[in-house]
């Protein structure tokens, strides 16, 4: 199985691969964090739930849980699995050479490739946001950035990059975190972004401004 991105997929992000079926009805699929999960490589053998996984390993230097220590090669273990339609790569790891393999892995394997930056510090200037996504979708179907935006006039940025990737026949998913940033998870779709993330539970949420799954499903579908 492969997931091609080609129209809007509404990833249930979540450490435990148990909650499939209460994402099922809202989600496109489930993004596994692997590196919040206990024993993520035997949660995939027992996977037996119908949406595909976007299998992620963060790095701790990403926001994320995992050490660089066998990181990359427990997200290609991962891709042997038939559920796991594709997988996010930190585009850090691309540049640095280190992610080589995988991608040949995934490549090799049919598994969709997203490659992803986050600043969680602000937003950058709109020309490297363009620049950043244009070069990190030359190494993978998807080229995602998250920001975080501390004004209106870095998400309007965020969008505006959006929609002109799009219109250049880019295949991107963007998100503005933070509370400031919030809305564009809802509207970043309509200017052409491929992926959003929400939390089954609002409890359990895998970055700041998600919205839960009912929510940002329900605001997708409205302003589609
Ligand atoms: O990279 C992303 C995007 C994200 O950080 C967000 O802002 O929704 C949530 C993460 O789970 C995912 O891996």
């Amino acid at each position: 199985m492969r997931l091609d991105f080609d129209s809007f997929v509404l990833a249930a992000a979540t450490a435990e691969l148990s909650d499939e079926p209460a994402a099922r009805e809202h989600a496109d699929a489930i993004e596994f964090r692997m590196d919040l999960a206990d024993e993520p490589v035997a949660a995939l053998e027992v996977y037996d739930g119908e949406l595909p996984i976007l299998a992620t390993n963060r790095a701790d230097w990403e926001g994320g849980d995992a050490a660089d220590d066998g990181r990359l090669e427990t997200l290609a273990e991962a891709t042997a699995h038939d559920a796991v339609a594709a997988i996010d790569v930190e585009f850090e790891s691309i540049l640095e050479g280190e992610a080589k393999e995988l991608l040949e892995t995934a490549r090799d394997r049919d598994v969709s490739v997203v490659a992803s930056a986050h600043d969680f510090e602000g937003t950058p200037p709109r020309n490297e946001m363009v620049r950043l996504l244009t070069e990190a979708g030359k190494y993978a179907d998807v080229a995602k950035l998250a920001v975080t935006a501390d004004s209106k006039s870095e998400t309007l940025a965020l969008l505006s990059a959006t929609e002109q990737l799009t219109a250049h026949g880019d295949t991107v998913a963007t998100m503005a975190m933070g509370d400031v940033g919030s809305h564009t998870r809802a509207v970043a779709p309509v200017y052409g972004s491929k992926i959003g993330y929400a939390p089954v539970d609002p409890a359990e949420a895998t970055a700041p401004g998600q919205y839960d799954l009912e929510t940002l499903a329900g605001l997708v579908a409205r302003l589609e």
